[in-house]
């Protein structure tokens, strides 16, 4: 393994051991089992992002990827979101292998595991909030059930006076706890996120750092690619990318 080291949260980090919540003991939901990561960069060179990289993510638990610019944080987390192969190994989510599925295979396992929030959680400026975050279960209709879902998550996360409004209004804050809350609707194992909090002023990112937890709580496993010192301390285990 070149230049990894993954730490337990409560080892190390800017508050003490006894701040710091245990480790979740749920299920496994996110499984990385000796994956390795490799360019060939322009210069020819052979860039190792990891080698036999085994990580374990519980549900309830959030793990962050860490590291600086370039360090191999969004690689890491799109092998573990499966819209990357690894060169080797195996990735599984709830215990269900997903490298070398087909296209139609993976589609239904990412329904069923993974919900995503992409790098500045992108919206559908002129839907309204809650269309925004019912765009998941569109394929398989809209029901009351799921719309009572929507409406359930829009309120835990504070969005509930916000539900009819156009997402264009959001600010950047509100539009990560949408997107979170649109992750969530279809009920995944796991949550990924790609630096939540980049871009956000401190107070606001502590809010979507919050909202990180609340939904780890709900029984999600959150993995956040994050260089943001604050993101990285709150989670309960840190992969350090170099
Ligand atoms: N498909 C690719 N082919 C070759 N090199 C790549 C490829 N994808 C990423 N890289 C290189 O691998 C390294 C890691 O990239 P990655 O985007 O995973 O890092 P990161 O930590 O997420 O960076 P940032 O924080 O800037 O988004 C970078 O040097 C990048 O240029």
């Amino acid at each position: 393994m070149r230049g990894l080291l993954m730490r337990r949260r409560h080892s190390a980090g800017s508050k003490g051991a006894a701040d710091r919540p245990p480790v979740p003991a749920g299920p496994p939901a996110v499984e990385l089992d000796r994956v390795t990561i490799r360019y060939t960069e322009a210069d020819g060179n052979e860039r190792v992002i990891v080698e036999d990289f085994s990580l374990t993510v519980p549900r309830g638990a959030v793990h962050c990827l860490a590291g600086r610019s370039g360090s191999g944080k969004t690689s890491l987390l799109r092998v573990a979101t499966a819209t990357q192969t690894p060169d080797s190994g195996e990735v599984r989510w709830a215990e269900t292998p997903v490298v070398g599925l087909n296209h139609k295979q993976l589609a239904a396992a990412r329904r069923k595991h993974m919900g995503y929030v992409d790098q500045g959680a992108t919206v559908i400026e002129e839907l309204t909030v809650l269309d925004n975050v019912l765009i998941p279960a569109m394929p398989e209709g809209i029901t009351p059930a799921i719309t009572e879902r929507a409406h359930e998550l829009l309120g835990r996360f504070g969005l509930a006076a916000a539900a009819r409004q156009k997402a264009r209004s959001l600010s950047g804050g509100e539009r990560q706890r949408l997107a979170i809350v649109r992750g969530l609707l279809l009920e995944p194992t796991a949550l990924a996120m790609d630096e939540p909090t980049a871009s956000l002023d401190r107070s606001t990112a502590d809010t979507v750092i919050e909202a990180m937890h609340t939904a780890a709580a709900s029984g999600a496993a959150l993995l956040v690619a994050s260089h943001d010192p604050e993101v990285i301390s709150s989670a309960h285990t840190v992969t350090r990318l170099v």
